[in-house]
């Protein structure tokens, strides 16, 4: 382990010797060197590509020396620092200290493979039409609303294929790329026929309209859109339900009446089992948005409880299902809710009449604005390499809003705490630069008042970083947001769909960057077959971005205008300093020793729970814990973390979720199909804080109503 150590701030080895001993780890160093190269916006650019690293001899003399040279070099410096004795163990009080020595971060890494990308035909959509809603037989005061307060005028493609049918009578299902104006297109056809109905709709009445949407924040966003177009119609009410707000104040909203109700599903239910003043008998509407996500969060026993309601109540109804990545496997649900419904598929006339129906029912249509890319970084770089990707657009460039998704709740709310620490410059007590970057945080631990506060908050900023879960993947509408990094994986092709669509909405330019290991880069080849493509962006290039900041400069003076490695050696080093910075952070406090190890600790669960159809990309054999590890600003992987630590605690946290469901199950082996279920659930919780704390003084019966509220979005 000790040549496994590299010295940083400290050498003044000339860029040869370090990389010779380099070689010797690091096959895929071999093959790099830095050569300028033009991207794509014309700049010139640094990347590594086929280094000599010198002859057999030199090689050998360095890798003699090299552990020789770090006690040489570390009695360079003052006692205290030399005092640093073992890997791990360097000197440090609090936070502030400054730490020395750092595990190479450029060691022992498994080589980057090279990346094609499957050629493959990127289905399109075109976004507007030139039609306008004058055109449609609406109410004069919608059209009024939609031009005034919405700002909008001419329809989209989706919208003049769906407002029609809707007006007709007719069930449908829609699928449409994202940020393409779903919402609008089953909002208007609705108000416009509830507005109609004669004698006028009256609070009493209670829904005519159901609208059922996975998270939360996206009832907030929906209900926000239908007080706009209900602005003209005051005799008709809008209301919402959700996980998280007080039982008791809904149930008095649903007594005064609402009209329009939208809301989670699990809230839902939790009203139709516990709230007598719901009534269904008048309800003409119902509309699932983001159905295939309602179906895979296994709602599926929720929605029968919520279509058994609304039958039994025994209303006509028109029913709408939509997503962006609506599938075949929700013909269960259309043949059980639905009655001959129009199948709405917005697609290039091109394609539509080329492609074998199967081809289209597994191509998702992306939007045409999107430059996706993807960067291959072994896990122990991972974190410099996500700090320097959001440094080179936060710090170096202008007006960037980036969306960051990460698979776990501890792993969203540690690595915010951590990079505006570290990234901001408050861990230091050096007189380095503070900057500012505003990191905000979204998961389903967090109380629902933060919630809706940052969901606000970062809606209406114009620069920031979202670290969030999959909670923030679906239906958001958040403008201007110009990058979506997907620094995890996501579970599958339609969620990678829905993530990359919280940007490049309505025809806007949008870019998006997914993170794989080098043991995970067979994911293309699944994103390839749902024809979607994307370029590789090389993790030496994100790295470089270091170059400029100096905060993170090493102590060697590089040449870097003399020679091509200088400049490597110059942003190895600086690498190594941030991430030294952040392992001091992090080793600094007890606190923050166990918040990371919490946040590998969901990392490395979260992985085991990829659907079996991905367990081959992503297998926790794969993982190398000490890497990931690093990957969290830790040292060494903590003791005990192993593979059957991580399946049994998958295990344990599903059995907890399914337990309030059913009682009586025997559930001490899960299938792979409900450890992903759980662990997915489990970022839609209610985030009722002191859930567990209060849950004993509850009576029985409350506690089975907390249980429901866990499968709340
Ligand atoms: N006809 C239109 N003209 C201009 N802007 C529109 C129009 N219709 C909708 N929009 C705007 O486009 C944005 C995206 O709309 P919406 O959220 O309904 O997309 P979506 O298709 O539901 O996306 P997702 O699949 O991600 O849920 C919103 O800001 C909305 O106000």
């Amino acid at each position: 382990m000790a040549e496994d150590m590299l010295m940083v701030n400290i050498s003044n080895q000339e860029p040869t010797d370090l990389h010779v001993s380099e070689k010797k780890h690091n096959k895929s160093s071999s093959r790099q060197k830095w050569t300028a190269k033009k991207t794509a916006n014309g700049k010139r650019k640094a990347s590594f590509e086929n280094q000599d690293y010198g002859s057999a001899k030199q090689r050998k003399l360095n890798t003699q020396t090299d552990t020789k040279n770090e006690d040489q070099e570390a009695s360079k410096f003052p006692s205290k620092l030399k005092a640093s004795p073992k890997k791990g163990q360097g000197v440090h009080k609090g936070h502030d200290e400054p730490f020395i020595k750092t595990s190479s971060l450029f060691r022992n890494n498994p080589e980057i493979p090279d990346v094609f990308s499957p050629a493959v035909t990127q289905v399109k959509e075109k976004v507007f039409t030139t039609n306008t809603f004058q055109e449609l037989d609406l109410h004069p005061h919608l059209v009024a609303t939609l031009n005034k307060v919405l700002n909008i005028s001419s329809m989209t493609s989706v919208q003049k294929q769906t407002i029609p049918v809707l007006m007709s009578g007719k069930d449908a299902v829609v699928r449409s790329q994202t940020g393409s104006g779903k919402t609008l297109a089953y909002g208007i056809p609705l108000i416009q026929s509830l507005q109609a109905v004669q004698p006028k709709i009256q609070r009493s009445d209670g829904p005519l309209a159901v609208v059922i949407v996975p998270t939360r924040e996206l009832a907030q966003q929906s209900f926000q859109i239908f007080q706009k177009l209900l602005k003209p119609f005051t005799w008709i009410v809008p209301g919402v339900l959700m996980g998280g707000e007080k039982r008791k104040a809904e149930k008095a909203r649903l007594r005064k009446g609402i009209n329009v109700l939208i809301s989670t599903p699990g809230r839902l239910v939790d009203h139709i089992k516990n709230t007598l003043s719901i009534a269904f008998s008048a309800v003409r509407w119902l509309v699932l948005d983001e159905a295939d996500r309602t179906l895979d969060l296994g709602f599926e026993k929720d929605l029968t409880v919520i279509l058994n309601a609304l039958n039994a109540a025994g209303s006509t109804r028109q029913t709408v299902l939509l997503s962006a990545t609506l599938t075949e496997a929700l013909s269960r649900l259309t043949s059980i809710s639905m009655n001959d419904p129009v199948y709405i598929q917005i697609l290039e006339p091109s394609l539509s009449s080329q492609s074998p129906p199967s081809q289209q029912a597994d191509s998702y249509a992306m939007p045409d604005r999107l430059q996706q890319y993807m960067v291959v970084v072994p896990s122990k770089l991972r974190l410099v390499c996500l700090a320097a990707f959001i440094l080179a657009r936060c710090k170096f460039e202008r007006d960037q809003k980036l969306i960051v998704f990460i698979s776990s709740c501890e792993a969203v709310e540690f690595l915010d705490t951590l990079l505006s620490t570290v990234l901001c410059g408050k861990s230091s007590t050096a007189n380095k630069q503070k900057l500012s970057i505003n990191f905000l945080r979204l998961h389903g631990n967090m109380e629902q008042e933060e919630r809706t506060e940052v969901f606000q908050e970062f809606s209406q900023s114009k620069t920031g970083v979202l670290l969030c879960t999959d909670v923030a993947a679906r239906g958001l509408d958040l403008p201007q947001v110009t990058w979506i990094v997907q620094f995890n994986p996501p579970s599958s092709a339609a969620e990678y769909v829905h993530r990359v669509g919280r940007t490049a909405r309505i025809g806007a330019r949008g870019n998006s960057l997914l993170f794989l290991t080098p043991s995970e880069t067979a994911y293309m080849d699944v994103l390839a077959n749902h024809n979607i493509s994307l370029s590789e962006m090389k993790m030496e290039d994100i790295l470089s971005t270091l170059m400029q900041d100096e905060r993170f400069r090493g102590r060697g003076n590089w040449d870097k205008k003399k020679s091509a490695g200088a400049r490597e050696q110059d942003m190895r080093e600086r690498a190594t300093v941030l991430q030294t910075e952040f392992e001091n952070y992090v080793h600094g406090s007890a606190e923050s020793v166990q918040a990371a190890k919490k946040a590998l600790q969901s990392f490395v669960r979260a992985y085991t729970a990829y659907p079996s159809a991905l367990k081959h990309i992503f297998h926790i054999r794969h993982l190398h814990l000490g890497h990931a590890a690093k990957s969290f600003g830790l040292r060494d992987a903590p003791q005990g973390l192993s593979s059957a630590v991580a399946y049994s605690t998958a295990n344990k946290s599903a059995k907890k979720t399914a337990k309030g469901k059913d009682n009586n199950r025997p559930t001490i082996k899960l299938t792979a199909r409900e450890r992903v279920a759980s662990l997915i659930r489990s970022e839609y919780t209610s985030g009722i804080s002191g859930e567990s704390k209060s849950k004993k003084k509850r009576t029985k019966k409350k506690k089975a109503n907390a249980e429901d509220e866990l499968t709340e979005g």
